[in-house]
């Protein structure tokens, strides 16, 4: 089993993707960890909480992190996930205890606690978290396998013309990770955009009718609204699970190994993923895009996984 630790900021779609790696027989859950993104902190780990209570998640640690990114000051994304973050399905009390580690530390012990090259990081939201894991130990650079983040975009902007909401908020988190020499496979919005939770998707999770499904259901018909007042969508595309079906099966979509850095200079261009597509890549390029994805096997892997999860409602 592929061992990730999933760094999130539920968020509709962060949900989305905790109930894929939960679900998923092919993911093993180290740890969840919050960063302010999509809503404060405070807000984003009530939500990850709701979410795993909802799921039955026991047995995973979930750590709270970096209220505020490195530098700049907090932006949140109320216009899409709502005041709560997670607006929409009624959230139950959650019954889960918060770990009393840091989210860093507890990302800093499990990958130290684990064979080199078993773990995978999964960041579907700012950076924060990962870039301060990475300063407090750096040792854990060369000894994560892979980093599969949701982030970015080489020809994608959502936040500004150019920029990416998880790499804009932190711009200097996001620099400090795309340069550390570990491997990086940024899944921007070139491919998330893809991942659209169209009227025959929602149909899918509706046929489940479990409690898990019916929850997706409420997220998705509330995402559905926003993204198409916000951003012009008639559907809302599922960023973040699309990270973790990658590193489930990385056939679900084609990278391109490029390098990428990140503009934090720029008036126009804070923020923005540059990839060179200039051929041939240098050897030692750590770093790859998400180009196309497999829409089938990837909503697949969602409704499977969603199939496996919860009792009947
Ligand atoms: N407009 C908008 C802003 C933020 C997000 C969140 N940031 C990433 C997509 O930009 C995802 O992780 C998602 O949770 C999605 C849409
Ligand atoms: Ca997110």
């Amino acid at each position: 089993r592929k061992k990730i630790i999933l760094d999130c900021d539920p968020g509709h779609d962060d949900a989305v993707a905790l109930l894929l790696a939960h679900g998923n027989p092919d993911i093993e859950l180290l740890a969840v960890t919050t960063v302010v993104g999509n809503q404060t902190l405070e807000k984003v780990t009530r939500n990850a909480l709701s979410v795993a209570t909802i799921a039955g998640i026991t047995g995973v640690p979930f750590a709270a992190g970096c209220d505020r990114p490195l530098v700049r000051t907090i932006e949140t994304a109320p216009s899409i996930h709502g005041d709560s973050g997670m607006d929409g399905p009624e959230q139950p009390e959650s019954a889960i205890e918060l770990d009393p580690r840091h989210a860093v530390d507890l990302i800093i012990e499990t990958v130290m606690a684990h064979e080199p090259g078993t773990v995978t990081l999964v960041p579907t939201a700012g950076l924060t978290n990962i870039a301060m894991a990475a300063r407090k130990e750096p040792r854990i650079v060369e000894r994560v396998k892979e980093v599969v983040l949701m982030g970015g975009g080489y020809h994608v902007g959502n936040w500004s013309a150019v920029a990416e909401f998880n790499i804009i908020i932190d711009p200097e988190a996001a620099h400090i990770v795309f340069n550390e020499k570990w491997p990086v496979v940024m899944v921007g919005l070139d491919l998330t955009h893809q991942a659209l939770a169209t009227d025959e998707v929602v149909q899918r999770i509706a046929k489940i009718g479990t409690k898990p499904a019916k929850f997706v259901m409420e997220l998705m018909d509330f995402f559905q609204k926003t993204y198409k007042d916000a951003q012009g969508f008639d559907f809302p595309p599922v960023h973040d699970p699309c990270a973790v079906a990658y590193v489930i099966d990385p056939t679900v979509m084609t990278t391109r190994k490029v390098p990428v850095d990140i503009e934090l200079q720029g008036k126009l261009t804070l923020g923005m993923t540059v990839a060179d597509f200039r051929a041939p890549a240098p050897d030692d390029c750590h770093t790859s895009v998400a180009v196309d994805l497999d829409h089938k096997k990837f909503w697949d892997l969602v409704t499977d996984a969603l199939e496996r999860i919860g009792e009947p409602t």
